[in-house]
């Protein structure tokens, strides 16, 4: 790790600890509103294996969205490009789990970050994989290095009661034959997919073979192939972060992922990822002090893809 990025790091984490928390818990998932809100931590993983951690960075987190990038990686990895006619690559501009576009484009979601578009990934791993949801946490426990990585029945039940959104969408999108599964069995997956829960530190090591042109940065083991690695870093950087895509990528300059557990992730490709925690989100349900913390980071060590 260079001393500078963790020197700015640290002033970056300090302007930001000192600034007011304006956003909100997101209390839709009623047991995402127990977490104390003014957690905050950050951990840089570099793709030499350095890595440097500050704050909260070692206390879990719900990872929530942030996983629509690993069964993203999965299934593209097992179907290749005939995975793109059941999903699109194009930024939604709404909400993350808006049912509008779902209409117009006859159930095609617009991309595989949205909720739709991560519902319709689920169902392709469901047909694809005998047991989907051991197959995909062996997956996620070898990213990660982490072999007893489990679900969470915790937070999973907490939105199975309270998912309704979901289930619509699951639904709706059954209606135009986008969904071959029980859309019950296909919720029941990815609301589990949702609940897993890592530290700071543990999802930027985890999201290491991304910034690390598809292979794993702990033993070089290849996950996916350069080309794919690039088009999953394109996706996040045009449709990380729903109806704010275009503000992240203006204001961080890094493709990324948010969740609404509050943990965002941005990749700087051939540098480093690197994970923010701060609970509060944003009116687009993106971290609030996440998106200041990181923008701050890529401003200062004048580090971006652009
Ligand atoms: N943006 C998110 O993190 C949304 C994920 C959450 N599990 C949901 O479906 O609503």
């Amino acid at each position: 790790m260079h001393t500078s990025y963790s020197r700015i790091i640290e002033n970056a984490f300090e302007e930001v600890k000192a600034l007011p928390d304006a956003g909100e818990l997101a209390t839709y998932i009623p047991e995402l509103a127990n977490v104390d809100p003014s957690k905050l931590g950050m951990h840089m993983t570099c793709i030499d294996g350095n890595h440097f951690g500050i704050g909260d960075d070692l206390h879990k987190f719900s990872i929530q969205s942030i996983a629509k990038v690993l069964s993203l990686t999965l299934a593209y990895k097992i179907v290749g490009e005939p995975l793109w006619e059941r999903v699109d690559v194009e930024p939604s501009g709404t909400k993350f789990d808006s049912l509008l576009l779902l209409e117009s484009y006859k159930g095609i979601p617009r991309n595989p970050f949205i909720n739709s578009g991560a519902i319709v990934i689920c169902d392709i791993l469901m047909t694809h994989l005998k047991d989907t949801k051991v197959e995909f946490l062996e997956f996620v426990r070898e990213l990660s290095d982490l072999p007893k990585l489990n679900y969470s029945d915790k937070i999973a039940d907490s939105e199975k009661r309270t998912g309704y959104r979901n289930v619509a969408l699951c639904n709706f999108i059954k209606s135009f034959g986008n969904i071959t599964n029980e859309p019950e069995e296909v919720l029941d997956f990815y609301f589990d997919m949702c609940s897993l829960e890592m530290t700071c530190q543990e999802v930027s090591r985890t999201f290491g073979f991304l910034a690390n042109e598809g292979c794993k940065i702990s033993d070089g083991t290849k996950i996916i192939t350069k080309n794919k690695c690039k088009r999953i870093n394109a996706l996040m950087l045009t449709c990380g972060f729903y109806d704010e895509s275009g503000e992240f990528a203006f204001r961080v300059g890094l493709p990324g992922k948010s969740g609404v557990g509050g943990g965002i992730v941005a990749l700087y490709p051939k540098n480093y990822a690197m994970v923010v925690w701060s609970p509060k989100l944003n009116k687009h349900g993106n971290s609030y002090k996440g998106m200041e913390l990181l923008e701050k980071v890529t401003t200062h060590s004048e580090m971006s893809i652009f």
